[in-house]
């Protein structure tokens, strides 16, 4: 639709240096990185609150910052609107006048349209202080949106808030990119979060991007593993729910359009329904590879897929699988042997249904 986002700059604050030289494409991209690598302020220099030393920066078609052609766009001309992790509301206005500050007559996007999407209308007469913190979250980027940016950018929106609260925006972030079709881009501390909503990363340390691209690419790459490898590896997917139906006395549920033989055996407490979008995470070490369907085990979920690549990452050896949806299996490399797995071989995932976690269900 665009051009995407070109940055290289060179920025020393006291003994920190950021040198970023990196595109960043369109779509929902997750920052992730230690703590000090840089992510707030690069964010910052997207912004125009800070600038570099030196160096461009081209967002779409438009040149923000060009040290040599002496290009420094202001702040309120970029519309890239960043939201902070506390979300900076003003305490003495009421939540429809945080709402409306910065609105223009005219935006892209109209008040009542962000009301309904973020499902705040119920907040507007109250004050910031009588909002749960996701909610203030909500309104913070409701407020973002009236802006009409033309990139959001959240740093760490979950982090001040519980596992179950912070992740609890990530349905909105998914509706706003599908309405808005708008760049967002998201720091986190949790690479679950930002695998929530996103497979594309970019990989800070040390004010250097040192990764950029999907998170099952970035697993094996030298530099990016610097980071990576300090979290667990992990499988976590959106999936629609199609159809359900009940299979063995268990609610099956189908994440693909067309008819297939695959679909999820779930111990679910609450009511899905058709329409709803799941996100569920697995382990990659709770997968099991067979050759075979096998009827005498008591694993319910029995998924075919093809192996679309095999990777050694250490001594771990992970098969990555598509099976209408792309999953990591970790197994040995006796296994891998033993079963001669190759790249293009069909297979079945094998997982209790006990190992799938429910991390979000939304509309
Ligand atoms: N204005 C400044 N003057 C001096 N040093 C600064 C300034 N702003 C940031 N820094 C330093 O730059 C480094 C990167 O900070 P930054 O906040 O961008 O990291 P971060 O990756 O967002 O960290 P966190 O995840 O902890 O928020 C830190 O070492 C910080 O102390």
């Amino acid at each position: 639709m665009s051009a995407p986002v070109y940055i290289d700059i060179r920025s020393q604050r006291g003994n920190f240096q950021l040198a970023v030289k990196t595109f960043i494409p369109d779509g929902i991209v997750g920052i992730f990185g230690p703590s000090g690598s840089g992510k707030s302020s690069l964010l910052k220099i997207m912004a125009g609150i800070e600038h570099p030393d030196n160096g461009q920066i081209i967002v779409r078609g438009r040149e923000f910052y060009n040290r040599s052609c002496k290009i420094k766009v202001p702040a309120r001309k970029r519309k890239m609107g960043l939201v902070f992790q506390e979300g900076r509301l003003f305490p003495h206005m009421s939540i429809r006048k945080n709402l409306l500050f910065g609105f223009e007559d005219g935006a892209a996007i109209g008040l009542n349209e962000v009301i309904d999407l973020l499902e705040i209308r119920h907040l507007l007469n109250k004050k910031p202080h009588q909002c749960s913190g996701g909610e203030q979250q909500r309104v913070a980027i409701g407020r973002m949106l009236l802006s009409s940016p033309e990139v959001l950018m959240l740093d760490e929106p979950f982090s001040s808030l519980d596992q179950r609260l912070r992740r609890s925006i990530i349905p909105y972030l998914i509706k706003i990119h599908q309405k808005y079709h708008m760049p967002i881009w998201v720091v986190s501390h949790d690479i679950c979060d930002l695998l929530m909503l996103t497979n594309q990363l970019m990989i800070m340390n040390n004010g250097q991007v040192v990764g950029n691209g999907s998170y099952h690419e970035l697993l094996f790459d030298s530099l990016a593993t610097s980071v990576l490898q300090q979290e667990d590896e992990i499988n976590a997917v959106r999936l629609p729910i199609y159809h359900i139906e009940q299979v063995n006395g268990m609610k099956a549920y189908h994440y693909q359009k067309q008819t297939s033989s695959n679909y999820l055996l779930l111990d679910v407490d609450q009511e899905l329904e058709i329409g709803d979008q799941l996100i569920v995470s697995i382990s990659p070490r709770n997968i099991s590879l067979s050759l075979h369907q096998v009827d005498d085990i008591s694993t319910r979920n029995q998924l075919a897929g093809e192996i679309t690549s095999i990777k050694e990452r250490g001594k771990k050896v992970f098969c990555q699988v598509d099976i209408g949806f792309s999953v990591l299996v970790e197994i040995t490399r006796s296994a891998c042997d033993k079963m001669g797995l190759k790249e293009g071989m069909n297979i079945y995932c094998l997982f209790k249904s006990s190992s799938v976690k429910i991390l979000s269900v939304g509309k």
